[in-house]
């Protein structure tokens, strides 16, 4: 039987031959991506581009089935071409090594794939990916896993929502006191141990830390500036690096000194259980016939000595590295430091110890290494079945768009302790009052280093799309409004302009009667052979009017389902909660079986016509 006879057969002949003609991207070759390399290269996708930047790192390998030991420190897109290139050798592959925001993957070069597939780790990229697509046009599938979660979801321009219609949820930080003065759980003192004692003592210091939240009472500004005193302080210790006692050093000041002037704050204490500070002498005669291998039992809760024999040791391994790199630098090189990574065994020691040290003193509970690492790299374990079964949605998804049916289009999620291992919901029109797909969009050519603000916001907004005085103008940052008009005679290209330069102009005109426009999003090409000011002037353009702002918007199925979760993980009362894609969960008492009831017309399996089984 020929290679291609399976899948003619399982998907029909006609969406078969449209997946051989196809030329698709696909961003992203870790995790997910390597799964879903393979099924696009078994399925006979007839061209695949895939982008990565990174290498491979020995972490990867437990579910990045594409690469292997000989593979490390290798490009991930290049490798994943070669292993996935010999499953199918009818397919043509090309590998780009390289940042999906460089600029040669402008909006042309995604305008000639029929497809984009994100298979990102960050939500910059997954944005960035976003809004090519929507500027060029071009329907993407976008998927992610978190755990035992994941969710894919299909982004079509002007059909359905996008990646930036519903505000993502922003990385948890935690106040600054709560971390430097009083803190209650292992995650407090890891946070510590990481983004301050190895900042000040190996690293650039903390204040620029994202993970700490400065606060901003006056109380909290009183305690900011004693840490700030006290972080100095250990700055200077820094000074003795060299020293045999720059361990004891450090110690003393930041288990011992430091407890203490905590502890004269008595207020804090009030209603708290007090700090009590390490003694030096005593607990490095405790840890005196512990050897640094204890290091290596990265599964087993250290005892106090053996903390501070983890300490001790990984202080004396980072300094002779930074001592190593301060002889090699040259005159005038910014002064070495060192970062943390979780995967670099030398600062995950002294995280490790130091977050446990400080967990000791005021009586929290210590943690393994192995448990540390997963919280002081924000990992939660990524699990291969979870990247595999969400690869395997994103294909399933492709068929539609492929076979231009994206009203059976789905969000479709996949969670462990729901009730049903999958839950999917219509895909939703696109939110009108989304920054970034509910504007109108044009595309204008200039030569960036001749042409002024001024020509952009005359010859194009003004003259050619008929908007009145007052306007802003925006790239990341404001270019112009009515009461801000200094840039108006400067050149784009110093105006941070490159190839490609998106630029939103918001219509702030206001007044009885007047609805302003939607955001405008101007794509400005550099083009050298504009020698002069002129700026080629787009097509006219009905640009809408804004909607009516909305209320509140009704609760999705995907955050009904993570309610559902949340509540039933606090109590695991019986309740009954009807999603609205028409889904019945029957949610359990304790110890008993749950049930699903699905609604009649809510169907897991579905037979479409063509023969094949899609989970729908
Ligand atoms: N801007 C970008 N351009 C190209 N590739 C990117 C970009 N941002 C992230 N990636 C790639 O997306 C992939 C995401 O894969 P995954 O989530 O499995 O992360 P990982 O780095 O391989 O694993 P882990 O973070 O768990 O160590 C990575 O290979 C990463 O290099
Ligand atoms: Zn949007």
């Amino acid at each position: 039987m020929g290679r291609d006879a399976r899948p003619k057969k399982s998907l029909g002949a006609s969406l078969h031959s449209r997946i051989k003609e196809s030329r698709v991207l696909m961003v992203g070759a870790g995790g997910i991506g390597c799964e879903l390399l393979k099924n696009l290269v078994l399925t006979g996708f007839g061209e695949i581009h895939l982008v990565d930047l990174d290498t491979i790192d020995l972490s990867n390998l437990n579910r990045q089935f594409l690469f292997g030991m000989q593979h490390i420190k290798k490009s991930k897109a290049i490798v994943a071409r070669e292993t996935a290139g010999k499953f199918n050798p009818n397919v043509k592959l090309e590998a780009h090594h390289a940042n999906i925001k460089d600029p040669q993957f402008n909006v042309k070069w995604f305008k000639g794939f029929d497809l984009v597939f994100n298979a990102l780790d960050n939500l910059d990229a997954r944005k960035h990916v976003n809004r090519m697509c929507l500027a060029a046009y071009v329907p993407l599938i976008e998927s992610g896993t978190t755990g035992y979660h994941g969710q894919v979801q299909v982004i079509k321009q002007g059909e359905t929502e996008c990646y930036d219609c519903n505000p993502k949820q922003v990385p948890k930080s935690f106040p600054v006191c709560t971390i430097r003065s009083t803190p209650s759980q292992p995650i407090h003192c890891i946070v510590w141990a990481k983004s301050y004692l190895f900042a000040e003592v190996f690293g650039t210091s903390e204040d620029s830390s994202t993970e700490l939240d400065q606060g901003q009472n006056e109380e909290n500004a009183q305690e900011i500036a004693n840490l700030r005193r006290e972080a100095s302080e250990l700055n200077s210790i820094r000074e003795k690096m060299d020293s045999p006692d720059f361990a004891k050093c450090i110690f003393e000041k930041v288990f011992g000194r430091d407890i203490d002037r905590l502890l004269s704050m008595e207020d804090m204490w009030k209603s708290r259980k007090p700090p009590t500070p390490l003694d030096h002498a005593k607990v490095l005669e405790e840890a005196s016939g512990i050897g640094p291998e204890v290091a290596r039992e990265d599964q087993k809760t250290w005892c106090l000595a053996e903390n501070y024999a983890v300490f001790a040791d990984s202080v004396k391994r980072l300094s002779q590295r930074m001592l190593e790199l301060k002889a090699k630098a040259k005159e005038g090189d910014a002064p070495p430091i060192l970062s943390f990574d979780k995967d670099d065994e030398d600062t995950l020691d002294f995280v490790a110890a130091g977050a446990n040290l400080r967990s000791h003193a005021f009586g929290i509970e210590l943690k393994s290494k192995f448990d540390i690492k997963q919280m002081a790299g924000n990992i939660i374990p990524a699990i291969a079945t979870t990247n595999a079964i969400t690869a395997g949605l994103c294909v399933l998804q492709a068929f539609k768009v492929l076979r231009n049916d994206l009203q059976s289009g789905k969000m479709v999620f996949l969670a462990k302790n729901s009730d049903r291992a999958f839950n999917a919901e219509k895909l939703a029109p696109p939110n009108p009052e989304c920054q970034v797909c509910g504007v109108a969009r044009v595309s204008v050519e200039a030569n960036i280093a001749v042409a002024t603000l001024g020509d952009l916001i005359e010859k194009v907004v003004r003259t050619e799309l008929g908007y009145g005085e007052d306007i802003s103008v925006l790239t990341s940052q404001l270019l112009y409004d009515i009461d801000y008009d200094d840039n108006l005679d400067t050149p784009l290209k110093e105006l941070g302009f490159e190839d490609e330069t998106f630029v939103t102009i918001v219509d702030e005109e206001e007044g009885e009667g007047v609805v302003p426009r939607a955001n405008l999003e101007i794509v400005v090409t550099h083009s050298e052979e504009l020698a002069d000011e002129t700026i080629t002037v787009p097509e006219k353009i009905e640009i809408p009017r804004k909607p009516k702002r909305s209320t509140a918007p009704e609760e999705t199925t995907g955050e009904a389902i993570k309610h559902a979760l949340e509540d039933n993980e606090d109590g695991g009362v019986a309740k009954k909660r009807k999603l609205n894609d028409g889904l019945t969960f029957i949610e359990d008492r304790p110890n008993k079986k749950r049930a699903v009831v699905p609604d009649a017309d809510a169907d897991l399996i579905v037979l479409e016509d063509d023969g094949a089984i899609t989970i729908d």
